[in-house]
C-alpha cells in the first residue's frame, strides 16, 4: 500500500508539557498518526507498551477518524437482531460479541470527543474523578466542602480534564495511610472502573505516602494528585514569560521534592522486593539531582530579579503612584486594567488568566496619573510553594502606594473569597499599605441598587463593573483620595521657569490651590513623599 498524504493528527498534551503532572500517566495513546491515500487509511496508535496500527479502507470508513468496526459485519449482527438468528445460545454468543463491537467503536467515539481545542491547541482530556474530605469540625476552611470541590472542578476544567464524577467523605481527622477511610477507598475504586476514570483528585495535599498507598489501593493504574500539583500543573501551562517559567519549574520540583518515591518502589518491584538498599541508594541520587536543578534555577530566578528590579526603580525615579489590583481568581482584575488603560491583558472566564504582572499608566480625566499593575489571582488553599515561588512578583505588591482588592460581588462565595484574599495578603506582610475594596462585576447581581446602598454604608468601597465601565469614574476619585493617604502635604513656591515641575506636580499630586505671585506659581498639594523632597528648596522659599 503506497500512501499519498501524511498528517500527524494529534499529540497528546505529553509531548509539550514533559514537566506536565500527568505525564507519568500511562495506558493510553501517546500519539496517532493517520496516513491516508483515496482508497485507505492507516490510523498508527503509540501506545504506553508499543504500537497499534489499524487499517481501514475508505468505502468501509469513509469520514470516520477511527474506523475499527467492521461495517458488513454490524449490518449482518443487525439482521440477526431482526429476526434472523434461529437458536438462543446462537443469539446470545452474537448479542455478546455485537456489544463487546459496539462498545469498543462506543469508547474509540469518546476516545475521539476528549480531544479539546484550549488555548488554540488541542488537548487529550483525562477522566478525572474528584474526592474531598470535610472536617467534622467544619470550621478549619472558608468553603463548604461541595463549594470547595465544585471550585476543584473549575480547577480540572481549566487544567484540560474531563471530570466524570466526585465524592466527599465526613472524617474527624484524615487517615495518615489513605487519607480518607478504607470504605471510601473502595467506593472510589469501584468508580475507576465503571467510569474509565485515569486520574483521582484530592482536595486537599497528600504526604508522599498517602500517594503511594492510595495509587496501590486504586490498583496502580491510575495516577492520583491533588490540588496542589493541579494548580502547578495550571501554571506551568499557563506561564508565558520566563520569569513565570522558572518560578513554576522551581515550585514544582520543591513540591516534589519530598514526594520523590517512584523510583524505590520502581526497583523493589523489579527485583522482588529484595533490593530495597539500592532503591533508596537510587532515590537519595535522584534527591540530590533534584535540590541541584533547585539550586541551578534559584540563581537563574535571582539574575532575572535583579533585572526587574532595575527596571523598576527606574520607573520609580519617575514619582508616579503605584496601585495594585489584587484578588480572587477571576474576579475582574484583568477586565478592570483593560478598561481603564486599554491594556490588552487576557481576560477570560477561567481560573488563573493571569501570571505575570502587567502595569500600564491611568490618566485621569483631572489630569492625575497612577500605574495600575495587575497580578495573579489567589485562591483558597493555596499552595504555600507558589505563595514563596510568587513572592518576587508579588513584591511589586509590597512596593505599592495602594492595594485594590476586586471582589465578584456577584459570586455566592464572595464573603469567603474576601477572606482567602486578605490570608494570602496576611502572608505578604502587606498589611501597612492602604487598601481599597471594589466590588465588581455589580451589573450580575440580581439588585443592583441594594448591593450599591450596602457598599455605600460601608467605608473604602465602591461598586463598579469592569465589563460595562459602570462606576470607574467613582473608582478613580477613590483611588485619588486614598492615594493621598501616602502623600506629604507641601506648599511651594515654584519659580517660573520651572514650569515643568509645576505639571509634574499636577500628574503625580494632588493639587489643592495654586496662586500667581510676582515670584513664581504658589501650589498647595499633596504630593508623593519621594517627590517632596525633589521640591524641598522650593519649600523653603515658600517658608521664608
Ligand atoms: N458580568 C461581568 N463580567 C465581568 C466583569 N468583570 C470581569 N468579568 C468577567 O469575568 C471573567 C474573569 O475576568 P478576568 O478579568 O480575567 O479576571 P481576573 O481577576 O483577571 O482573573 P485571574 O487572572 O484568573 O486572576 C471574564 O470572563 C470577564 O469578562 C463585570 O464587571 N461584569
Ligand atoms: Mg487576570
Amino acid at each position: 500500500m503506497s500512501f499519498s498524504l501524511c498528517s500527524l493528527t494529534r499529540v497528546s498534551p505529553q509531548i509539550h508539557e514533559r514537566n506536565s503532572q500527568w505525564s507519568q500517566n500511562a495506558k493510553r495513546s501517546i500519539f496517532r498518526l493517520s496516513l491516508t491515500n483515496n482508497s485507505s487509511r492507516c490510523i498508527c496508535r503509540v501506545v504506553e507498551q508499543g504500537l497499534e496500527v489499524e487499517v481501514a479502507s475508505a468505502d468501509t470508513a469513509p469520514q470516520k477518524q477511527s474506523p475499527v468496526i467492521d461495517t458488513k459485519e454490524e449490518e449482518q449482527q443487525q439482521e440477526v437482531f431482526n429476526g434472523v438468528a434461529t437458536t438462543e445460545s446462537d443469539n446470545k454468543a452474537l448479542n455478546s460479541s455485537y456489544t463487546a463491537k459496539k462498545k469498543k467503536r462506543d469508547d474509540d467515539d469518546s476516545y475521539e470527543n476528549r480531544f479539546k481545542l484550549q488555548n488554540g491547541r488541542e488537548v487529550f482530556q483525562e477522566k478525572a474523578y474528584l474526592v474531598g474530605v470535610e472536617g467534622k469540625g467544619g470550621a478549619e476552611y472558608l468553603f463548604g466542602i461541595e463549594e470547595s470541590l465544585k471550585e476543584l472542578a473549575q480547577l480540572a476544567d481549566t487544567a484540560g480534564l474531563m471530570v466524570v464524577g466526585s465524592t466527599h467523605q465526613k472524617l474527624n481527622s484524615p487517615n495518615p495511610r489513605t487519607y480518607i477511610g478504607s470504605g471510601k477507598v473502595a467506593e472510589i475504586k469501584s468508580a475507576i472502573h465503571a467510569l474509565g476514570v485515569e486520574t483521582v483528585i484530592f482536595d486537599d495535599e497528600l504526604s508522599a505516602g498517602q500517594l503511594r498507598n492510595l495509587e496501590k489501593a486504586f490498583g496502580g493504574d491510575v495516577r492520583v494528585c491533588d490540588r496542589t500539583a493541579l494548580i502547578l500543573d495550571i501554571f506551568n501551562q499557563r506561564a508565558a514569560t520566563h520569569e513565570a517559567a522558572l518560578q513554576v519549574a522551581l515550585a514544582q520540583m520543591e513540591y516534589q521534592l519530598p514526594r520523590l518515591t517512584k523510583m524505590w518502589s520502581h526497583l523493589e518491584r523489579q527485583a522482588g522486593g529484595q533490593v530495597k538498599g539500592m532503591g533508596e541508594k537510587q532515590i537519595e541520587v535522584d534527591k540530590r539531582i533534584l535540590r541541584t536543578q533547585i539550586g541551578v534555577l534559584k540563581k537563574e530566578l535571582e539574575s532575572v530579579r535583579k533585572h526587574r528590579k532595575q527596571y523598576r526603580n527606574r520607573r520609580v525615579s519617575v514619582p508616579v503612584p503605584v496601585v495594585s489590583l489584587v484578588g480572587y481568581t477571576n474576579a475582574g482584575k484583568s477586565t478592570l486594567l483593560n478598561r481603564l488603560t486599554g491594556a490588552t491583558v487576557l481576560a477570560e472566564d477561567r481560573l488563573f488568566a493571569t501570571l505575570d504582572p502587567t502595569t500600564r499608566r491611568v490618566q485621569m480625566k483631572n489630569g492625575g496619573e497612577f500605574l495600575l499593575t495587575d497580578t495573579v489571582g489567589f485562591i483558597q488553599k493555596l499552595p504555600t510553594t507558589l505563595v514563596a515561588a510568587f513572592r518576587a512578583t508579588l513584591e511589586e505588591i509590597s512596593e505599592s502606594s495602594l492595594l485594590v482588592h476586586v471582589v465578584d460581588i456577584s459570586h455566592p462565595l464572595a464573603e469567603q473569597q474576601i477572606e482567602a484574599v486578605d490570608k494570602v495578603l496576611s502572608e505578604l506582610d502587606v498589611s501597612s499599605i492602604p487598601k481599597l475594596m471594589i466590588w465588581n462585576k455589580v451589573d450580575k447581581v440580581c439588585d443592583p441598587q441594594k448591593v450599591k446602598l450596602e457598599a455605600q454604608k460601608r467605608e473604602d468601597v465602591v461598586c463598579i463593573s469592569a465589563l460595562s465601565g459602570n462606576g470607574l469614574d467613582e473608582f478613580c476619585s477613590a483611588v485619588q483620595e486614598k492615594l493621598k493617604d501616602s502623600m506629604v502635604w507641601v506648599e511651594a513656591l515654584v519659580p517660573f521657569d520651572k514650569g515643568e515641575l509645576l505639571s509634574t506636580i499636577h500628574q503625580v499630586g494632588m493639587v489643592e490651590r495654586t496662586e500667581y505671585t510676582e515670584n513664581g506659581t504658589l501650589v498647595k498639594a499633596h504630593v508623593p513623599l519621594r517627590f517632596a523632597r525633589l521640591l524641598t528648596p522650593m519649600r523653603q522659599m515658600c517658608i521664608s
